[in-house]
């Protein structure tokens, strides 16, 4: 897991470095890693067109250091130069290299002839209301450090910032490229650490990217997983479904079953099992009694191989006209782990609670959820402060939340937050949320995940990485179904197994 710094953080340390070590060689590191990225970026072909938007601060001085290495490797190196300062030293050496040099005049057309375009404008440095550049459409921009146009610390962009299909950044991941506008500026996005140390300094998230996400699921696997039988995998309830929202049901039923689950068992008003019965014949139907004695089982064998049931997935689909039944309400006063989501969070109590519980709101949810708990926020409250308000909600729930959308931000009662920004714009389709819990429990269910046997407890940290993890594969899912086709529920749960298999299921 990388960890997260604000930018006030980024900056004390960076200070303190250049005043040590010279800024020169800092940028030419930078540079470095840029341009490597560039040949990348290019696929190593030779001899293309190379246009750096060069600023009036260390960003545009990286960009010129960038430039210059790859006029040296025989590429067309230009810079425009886009105010009357530039970082001198590094000018002289793009010079000396054979890059040629413009100004802000000659940007459009030397950009419409760019094979690639370095975005060195602004970085940290960057203040709302600068008058930027366009780059012309199908021109890929590289962008350095932050790109230009967006607020390192707040993840609030102009309307004409550069969007970026890579951006290096350096010395430390700052919140604004995770936040807000962010992750939808920066495209591939790539940490080049140039040696800062930040160990004096406490991150305020970690980004779990699938990298991470596949250590995390490795930690508690072992051989001996292969002699398992299906209890012994995981035995997931679903509770959801009703008259009036059939669908959603069935989606995260699927969606376990194509997660691989031991077993699932449904919970569901007969109509609805109905359907279940055609769409996901492997389920098996859970009644009333069923409920309670799982339960009761439970509470002698809590998380161990062979329990009648292993954990809970609440909420697709329930009626939210609905009073939490006498089933539900006993499920939410156990302690078996569940995951809670759609009108599931309109009927979890908040308060203290035994149970390990993820509740997976989107943010009008997550207001529903803090106002339920007495809290009144605004939509643009969240949209600003998303990991506090998160927090808020793990807090009154004392439950891990993880808050959905474009950046997923999972924070457990303590605070500690994981953020997860391998999505999709394609996972904004109706039913991609039940999918998720389908993936969340079929995780939940597994006590060679978890790491519990016996009568212990999963841990608030774990919750907090399975949840990350859930959201890296569903993230996984989104880009890969998006790969050749459009993107609806269905078809999410078509690819997943193969997504699975990658993180070794
Ligand atoms: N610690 C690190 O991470 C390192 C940072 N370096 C680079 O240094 C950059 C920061 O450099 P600077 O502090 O010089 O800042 P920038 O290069 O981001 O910005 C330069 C200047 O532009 C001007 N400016 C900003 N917004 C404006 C606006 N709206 N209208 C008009 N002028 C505006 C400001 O005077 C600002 O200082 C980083 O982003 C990175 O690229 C590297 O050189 C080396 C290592
Ligand atoms: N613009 C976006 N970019 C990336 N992921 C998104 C975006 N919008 C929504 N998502 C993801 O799609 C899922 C939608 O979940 P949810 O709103 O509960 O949908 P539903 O209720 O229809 O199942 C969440 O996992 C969320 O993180």
């Amino acid at each position: 897991m990388i960890p997260v710094f604000s930018v006030a953080q980024v900056r004390t340390v960076e200070k303190a470095e250049i005043s040590r070590r010279g800024s020169e060689e800092l940028m030419k590191q930078a540079a470095a890693a840029v341009s490597d990225a560039a040949v990348q970026l290019l696929h190593g072909e030779p001899g293309k067109n190379i246009v750096g938007l060069i600023g009036p601060g260390n960003n545009g001085g990286d960009g010129l250091y960038a430039l210059a290495n790859l006029a040296r490797q025989g590429h067309n190196a230009t810079a425009v130069l886009l105010s009357e300062k530039s970082h001198a030293p590094a000018l002289e050496e793009l010079r000396t290299a054979g890059g040629t040099i413009t100004t802000a005049a000659d940007a459009p057309q030397a950009a419409s002839g760019a094979d690639l375009v370095i975005d060195a404008i602004y970085g940290l440095g960057y203040r709302p209301g600068a008058k930027l550049p366009t780059v012309p459409r199908g021109v890929p921009v590289l962008a350095m450090d932050v790109p230009s146009g967006l607020d390192a610390a707040t993840g609030a962009a102009d309307d004409a910032a550069l969007p970026a299909v890579r951006t290096v950044t350096f010395g430390a991941l700052k919140e604004g490229l995770l936040t807000g506008d962010g992750p939808l500026l920066t495209g591939e996005l790539s940490l080049v650490t140039l040696d800062f140390d930040f160990s004096a300094q406490s991150p305020m998230a970690w980004l779990v990217d699938p990298e991470a996400a596949g250590q995390l699921l490795d930690e508690h696997r072992s051989w001996r997983d292969a002699a398992r039988h299906k209890y012994q995998r995981g035995v997931l309830g679903l509770i959801a479904g009703s008259d009036r929202y059939p669908g959603a049901a069935q989606l995260t039923a699927r969606a376990a079953l194509n997660a691989g689950v031991g077993l699932l068992r449904s919970h569901m008003p007969d109509k609805v099992q109905a359907y279940m019965a055609a769409s996901a014949p492997e389920a098996v139907p859970l009644g009333d009694q069923e409920v309670a004695e799982a339960l009761s089982q439970s509470r002698r064998h809590l998380h161990g191989r062979g329990a009648k049931i292993s954990a809970w997935a609440i909420g697709p689909g329930l009626d939210p006209s609905g009073q939490p039944s006498e089933v539900i309400g006993k499920v939410f006063s156990s302690r078996q782990p569940a995951v809670i989501d759609a009108s599931g969070l309109e009927i979890v109590p908040a308060g203290p609670s035994e149970q390990p519980r993820v509740l997976t709101p989107h943010a009008k949810e997550l207001r529903m959820l803090l106002r339920r708990a007495g809290i009144t926020v605004t939509a643009q409250d969240i949209a600003e402060e998303p990991q506090k308000w998160t927090r808020w909600a793990a807090l009154s729930y004392n439950a891990v939340v993880l808050l959905k959308g474009p950046t997923n931000y999972i924070v457990e009662p303590g605070g500690k937050t994981l953020v997860v920004c391998h999505t999709s714009p394609k996972l904004a389709t109706a039913g991609s949320g039940d999918v998720l819990t389908g993936i969340l429990g079929t995780l939940l269910s597994d006590s060679s995940l978890t790491g519990v046997q016996g009568t212990a407890l999963v841990s608030n940290q774990r919750l907090l990485e399975l949840t990350a993890c859930a959201a890296v594969i569903h993230g996984e899912v989104g880009r890969v179904a998006a790969e050749d086709s459009t993107v609806c529920a269905t078809r999410l749960i078509e690819v997943l197994p193969r997504v699975m298999a990658r993180f070794g299921f």
